[in-house]
């Protein structure tokens, strides 16, 4: 569904992505991880078409993501934006039906169902600057999800959800992914919610440090070398293990 072959990408005149190649394939939840600003939005950007590789291809279902037109992109890539806008004049309908644009107002999802999906049917009128950090992701998301497209860019689509949500989510987008054969590509920092996607690909300083299932992909090692943890800090890791008594002892 989607192909990076030998990427390469700079911010301005600074080096930032080289030689990066993966692939996702249809129906796949793939997971980009690891810390701040490792690359992971850059990534998600490049895929929307929204920012061009120096060298290197990027193909959409087979053909280079270049060659779509704007609209003909939307119908197959939605994209998350982790930035989200509060203070867009709309109530939270208007802006969930913006999704159907691409599709001149006939797009596969009606925006009750996308409504539906997010659990913000008994929000449908509220303005956006009313809403809760999680509510306006729900909106936003569901918004995407009215596109109906059959890729997924999704940037940090956790963030900010209670447990509930989180969940609730996840479940949709497997869900989605198996029903239609959607494809789902989303960043993330909480390694619990990491193990129920079905590859992960683990990113620093713009590079491509590692990749596999998550189960057998996040190690302690791996970890401890993606955030640059000590042993002493690599508790956060331990779940149960508790905060060890010296680190305990410095706060
Ligand atoms: N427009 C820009 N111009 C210059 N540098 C940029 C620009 N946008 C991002 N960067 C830099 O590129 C690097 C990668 O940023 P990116 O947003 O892709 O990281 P990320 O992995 O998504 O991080 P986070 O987990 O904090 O969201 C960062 O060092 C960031 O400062």
């Amino acid at each position: 569904m989607l192909d990076f072959a030998d990427i390469a990408f700079d911010f301005s005149d600074t080096p930032f992505i080289a030689g990066l190649s993966f692939t996702v394939a249809q129906g796949e939840m793939l997971g980009l991880i690891g810390p701040n600003g490792a690359g992971k939005s850059t990534i998600l950007k490049l895929a929307a078409g929204l920012l061009k590789p120096r060298a290197g291809s990027i193909r959409l279902a087979g053909r280079p993501i270049s060659s779509y037109s704007g609209r003909q992109r939307a119908r197959r890539v939605a994209y998350l934006p982790q930035q989200l806008d509060a203070r867009l004049p709309f109530r939270v309908a208007e802006l969930v039906e913006m999704g159907g644009y691409p599709h001149l107002g006939k797009a596969p999802r009606e925006t009750f169902e996308a409504l539906r999906l997010a659990g913000l049917e008994t929000k449908a009128d509220a303005p956006l600057g009313q809403l809760s950090g999680g509510e306006l992701r729900r909106a936003y998301l569901a918004m995407t999800l009215r596109q109906g497209a059959d890729c997924l860019l999704l940037d940090e689509p956790l963030a900010g959800l209670d447990l509930k949500y989180q969940a609730e989510l996840l479940q949709l987008l497997r869900g989605i992914a198996a029903r239609t054969g959607t494809t789902v590509v989303m960043s993330l920092h909480d390694m619990g919610a990491a193990l129920w996607l079905d590859r992960l690909l683990a990113l620093k300083e713009g590079e491509l440090i590692g990749a596999g299932k998550p189960r057998e992909l996040l190690t302690e090692g791996l970890i401890r070398k993606l955030f640059d943890l000590d042993e002493e800090a690599a508790w956060i890791f331990r779940p149960g293990a508790g905060l060890p008594e010296t680190k305990a002892a410095t706060f």
